[in-house]
């Protein structure tokens, strides 16, 4: 019989992000990068048999290709963890990463399950879907109220940007801040608890070096830091930047976020698990929220989710000591951050999407690793990450610090 118990989370890491489709991780597999992490992610639990993990889920907004195929269950296995540990993939766009936090925290608050792997891979180097239209039923097209299912992520953007009267100058001031944040936490070293550094390595053919070393050159780098903050942008840079989705738009390359490769993943557990393995929780899933808007304007989507959770969990955005805010847009965060009054020194302190990257289905996950990290780190009791999501939607999760 399923009894109710609380979700901790006892560890939590992301790998840095890469900038896509020339970064980093170009070459990284996001099966491979997600093994990676879940061999980082049990480090921090050296005490937790690996065998009492019962699930992986893995969130992955596009799940084809290298991240096709259960790429859930493959990058567990890649890890090295026992073949009971079962593993699935989840999509909800950009929220994969956070449903993945919420259906591992549901799993265990019913009694059901007691360690759960939470996670999120994505590359968009590999996957590049972005901008180009799929497989659409031609009944969207049927249908005004159902175009826009159709609207690329920018085309959204504008939408957002124009209802909410979002003018270019605030777009790039957010995305300017967004930047300078972020080069902050980097000098200050505030990211160095989540990040987990990765060795690439880049195999190369070198007729120069002979058969003896199989005409092969070998290149190995570790990458220690997100790729996206640029140290060289300013407010005149941003303004000289011409739409990228519309002929007379707002929205452009540099207060988008950015095109990316990375993943992210969190230990969630039982207070019974708590107790049998020794673990110390970081901190308590306390509750989470999804709800729809129309897909054309899906940037607004936080601004239903948002007050949802906030009464699921009987807290208040004035419990809220931290917001991560997923920065998909400018335009969108910023009309989200008016409409619902959140305080801007709040949100995303250590920069957002814009400056960091974001990759999609990772996201949830690797801001997750961000936001409990830094809620220990300067003492918040209470912080949320939310996400808008492509074809319209908002979600939300809050956290406590333990
Ligand atoms: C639910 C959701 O989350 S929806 C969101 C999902 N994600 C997306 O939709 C991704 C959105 N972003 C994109 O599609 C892409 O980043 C785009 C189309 C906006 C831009 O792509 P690209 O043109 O490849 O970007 P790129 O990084 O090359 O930048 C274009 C130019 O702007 C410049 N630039 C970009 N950012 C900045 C900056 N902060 N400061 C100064 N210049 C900048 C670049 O240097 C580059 O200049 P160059 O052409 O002289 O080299």
């Amino acid at each position: 019989m399923s009894t109710l118990q609380q979700a901790y989370i006892v560890a939590a890491t992301r790998s840095p992000i890469g900038k896509a489709p020339r970064g980093v991780f170009a070459h990284t597999r996001p099966d491979d990068l997600l093994a990676k992490v879940i061999r980082g992610l049990l480090a921090q639990a050296p005490g937790l048999d690996p065998a009492a993990i019962e699930d992986c889920i893995v969130g992955c907004a596009i799940p084809e290709g290298p991240q096709g195929f259960n790429v859930a269950r493959i990058g567990a296995l890649l890890a090295g963890l026992p073949v009971s540990v079962a593993g699935v993939t989840v999509n909800r766009f950009c929220a994969s990463g956070l449903t993945a936090i919420a259906m591992a925290a549901d799993r265990i608050r019913v009694g059901e399950a007691d360690v759960i792997i939470a996670a999120g891979t994505e590359s968009m180097s590999q996957v590049p879907v972005m901008g180009v239209n799929t497989s659409f039923s031609p009944e969207i097209f049927a249908r005004d109220e159902n175009l826009g299912i159709a609207y690329g992520m920018g085309l959204t953007a504008e939408q957002v940007a124009e209802r909410w009267k979002v003018s270019r100058e605030d777009q790039d001031a957010f995305a300017l801040r967004s930047h300078e944040r972020a080069l902050a936490a980097q000098r200050s070293g505030e990211f160095s608890d989540e990040i987990l550094p990765i060795e690439v390595v880049r195999r190369t053919p070198d007729p120069a070096l002979g058969a003896d070393a199989g005409g092969i050159q070998e290149r190995r780098r570790t990458v220690e830091l997100d790729e996206g903050p640029r140290a060289d942008t300013s407010i005149q840079a941003l303004s000289r930047l011409r739409p990228a989705f519309a002929a007379r738009g707002s929205v452009t390359a540099g207060n988008s976020s950015q095109m990316s490769d990375g993943a992210g993943a969190l230990l969630v557990v039982s207070e019974r698990a708590l107790k049998t393995h020794g673990l110390q929780p970081i901190a308590r899933f306390v509750s989470f929220a999804v709800k729809g808007v129309p897909p054309e304007i899906m940037g607004i989507g936080p601004r239903e989710a948002i007050p949802q959770v906030l009464r699921q969990a009987g807290l208040s955005l004035g419990n809220m000591g931290w917001i991560e805010l997923n920065e998909a847009f400018a335009a969108q965060a910023l009309a989200v951050i008016r409409e619902l009054g959140l305080d801007p020194e709040i949100v995303n302190p250590l920069g957002g999407a814009i400056a960091l990257g974001h990759p999609l289905g990772a996201t949830g996950a690797i801001r997750a690793a961000t936001l409990v990290h830094g809620l220990r780190r300067r003492k918040l009791d209470y912080g949320m990450l939310t996400m808008c999501v492509g074809t319209g939607m908002g979600a939300a999760g809050i956290f406590q610090r333990m």
